[in-house]
C-alpha cells in the first residue's frame, strides 16, 4: 500500500482528490490528450477487502469440481485421483475372477465427495470410465464419455433456461484426465481418436501414467512424440494461462507446468520409510523408492499444482466461458435459435474505432434522411394550402365576374330598349302615364 494510504488511512476522499482534479483547467501542454487517469487513494475506501469477501462468501459456499479419468484399465487412475486429493475415493479393488462377466460397454460412474482442507470444502465429483479401451473393438470408446459430457452440459442448460435460477447444480466436467499407456512409443490410434473427439467439450490434461515403469530419457522422447503427435492432429490440451500484469514468479510457474505436461506421474496411497528416516508417499522397490510428491521423481507435484493448487478456477471459467459457450451455442442453431455473435466479439481499439465511426455516420444519414423527409412533407402541405387559397379566390374572381357582366347586360337591355323608344316594363309605363296626365 502506498505512504499516502498509510499516512490518512482513516481520512475521507476529499472532492479535489476524488479523480475530478485529473480535468482542471491547467492540465499544461498535454491538455485534450485523453489518457487514463490514475490516481492514488488518499485514504481507505474499502475495496482491498473485495479479495476477502469473495474468500469469504467462498468458503462458506464451498468449491465445486468434476474430474473425469479416463484410460485403459489398470493404468492407476484410481490410485492417481487418491493421491491427488490425499484421500481413499477409491477403495482398494479386489480382481475379478476369471469366470466373472466383463461389461460389454464403457461404464460411466461417478463418486462424490467432501473434502475439508484448512476449513475449505470441496465437493468433488470424479468421473470415471471403466471399460474403456478394454474390448476387442474398441473403435466407439469415445462416443458413451462424450454423451455423459453432453449430457451434463443439457443439464446445465435446462437449468438456465428455468424461470427461477436460483439453485443451478453445475455438474459439467471441468477437466479430464486422460492416462496414456507408458509404451514408450508414441500415442495409439485410441488416445488420439479419443482426444480428436473430445477436445473441444472438455478441458484436457494428458498424463503418461505409471511413469516409474521409464527411464528419464524414454520419457523425455515419449513426451515430444505426444507433443508432436498432439500438434499433428491439432489437437487443443489444456495450457495454464498467463496474463499480462502478472509477477515474473508466477509467469514462471505457469511456463514451468506448461513445460511439463504431458505429466509423467507415479500413484501411490501409501506411505514408506525411506533409507534417510522420512516417510513418504511412493513406490518402494527393490533398488530404491519412488516418491510421489518429490519433483525430482516424476510430475505429480506440477500436476497437482495445475489441477488443484493453482488453475482449478481456470479450468471451471474455461469450461464455462469456452468450452460450455461453444457447445450451446452449436445446440441452439441447431435448434434453430440464432445468437447475437457481436456481443460477445472482442474487438480492438482501432476496430471499435472504425466501427463507432460508420455507427455515427450511419445516425447522422438517417437524421439528414428524416429532416428531409419532414422539410418536403411541410413545402407539400404549403403548396397544398396555396393551391387551395388560388382554387378559392378564382372561384370568387369568377362569381363577380359573371355578376359584373349580368350587370352590364341587364343595363344594355335596358339602354338598347330607352335609345329604340319602346315602353318600359309595366312599372316604367305608369310612369309615362303620370307624366302624360300632367302634360294634360
Ligand atoms: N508401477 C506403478 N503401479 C501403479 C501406479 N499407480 C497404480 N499402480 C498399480 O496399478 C494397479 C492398478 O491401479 P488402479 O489405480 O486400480 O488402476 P485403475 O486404472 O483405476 O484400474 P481400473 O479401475 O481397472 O480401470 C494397482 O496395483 C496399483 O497399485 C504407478 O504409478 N506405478
Amino acid at each position: 500500500m502506498t505512504d499516502s494510504y498509510a499516512s490518512s488511512r482513516n481520512g475521507d476522499l476529499s472532492p479535489s482528490q476524488n479523480g475530478h482534479a485529473a480535468s482542471s483547467p491547467s492540465l499544461g501542454p498535454n491538455a485534450g490528450v485523453s489518457s487514463v487517469i490514475r490516481k492514488k487513494l488518499m485514504g481507505y475506501v474499502g475495496f482491498a477487502n473485495l479479495p476477502n469477501q469473495v474468500h469469504r462468501k467462498s468458503v462458506r459456499k464451498g468449491f465445486q469440481f468434476t474430474a473425469m479419468v479416463v484410460g485403459e484399465s489398470g493404468l492407476g487412475k484410481s490410485t492417481l485421483i487418491n493421491t491427488l486429493f490425499n484421500t481413499t475415493l477409491y477403495a482398494p479393488k479386489e480382481p475379478l475372477p476369471p469366470t466373472a462377466e466383463r461389461p460389454k460397454t464403457v461404464a460411466i460412474e461417478s463418486i462424490d465427495a467432501d473434502i475439508e482442507e484448512n476449513g475449505v470444502r470441496l465437493h468433488l465429483t470424479v468421473v470415471d470410465t471403466p471399460g474403456f479401451g478394454d474390448f476387442v473393438n474398441n473403435d466407439d470408446s469415445w462416443r458413451p464419455i462424450v454423451e455423459n459430457i453432453e449430457s451434463r452440459f443439457d443439464s446445465y442448460l435446462e437449468q438456465e433456461n428455468r424461470v427461477n435460477r436460483q439453485k443451478v447444480v453445475d455438474n459439467r466436467v471441468h477437466a479430464c484426465l486422460y492416462f496414456i499407456q507408458p509404451t514408450g512409443h508414441s500415442l495409439k490410434q485410441i488416445d488420439i481418436e479419443f482426444m480428436r473427439r473430445l477436445h473441444t467439450k472438455v478441458n484436457l490434461i494428458p498424463v503418461i501414467a505409471k511413469a516409474d515403469t521409464l527411464t528419464d530419457e524414454e520419457i523425455a522422447d515419449f513426451k515430444n512424440r505426444i507433443l508432436a503427435d498432439i500438434a499433428h492432429h491439432h489437437i487443443h490440451i489444456f495450457q495454464a494461462p498467463t496474463y499480462d500484469n502478472e509477477d515474473e514468479e508466477t509467469i514462471a510457474e505457469a511456463e514451468e507446468i506448461a513445460s511439463k505436461i504431458p505429466f509423467a506421474v507415479v500413484g501411490s496411497d501409501k506411505v514408506v520409510a525411506t533409507p534417510d528416516g522420512r516417510e513418504v508417499r511412493g513406490r518402494s522397490y527393490p533398488w530404491g523408492i519412488i516418491e510421489v510428491d518429490n519433483e525430482e521423481h516424476c510430475d505429480f507435484v506440477k500436476l497437482r499444482q495445475m489441477l488443484v493448487r493453482t488453475y482449478m478456477e481456470e479450468l471451471r471459467e474455461y469450461t464455462n466461458d469456452v468450452l460450455y459457450e461453444n457447445w450451446r451455442t452449436e445446440k441452439l442453431l441447431s435448434m434453430g435459435v440464432a445468437q447475437d455473435s457481436s456481443v460477445f466479439k472482442e474487438i480492438n481499439p482501432a476496430e471499435r474505432m472504425q466501427e463507432d465511426r460508420v455507427l455515427h455516420e450511419a445516425k447522422l444519414a438517417k437524421m439528414e434522411a428524416e429532416m428531409k423527409m419532414v422539410f418536403q412533407q411541410k413545402v407539400q402541405e404549403k403548396e397544398a394550402k396555396l393551391k387551395q387559397s388560388e382554387e378559392e379566390l378564382y372561384a370568387r374572381h369568377k362569381e363577380m365576374k359573371d355578376a359584373l357582366d349580368k350587370q352590364r347586360s341587364d343595363l344594355e337591355e335596358k339602354k338598347r330598349k330607352i335609345e329604340s323608344g319602346r315602353p318600359l316594363t309595366p312599372e316604367k309605363s305608369n310612369t309615362s302615364k303620370k307624366n302624360r296626365f300632367l302634360r294634360a
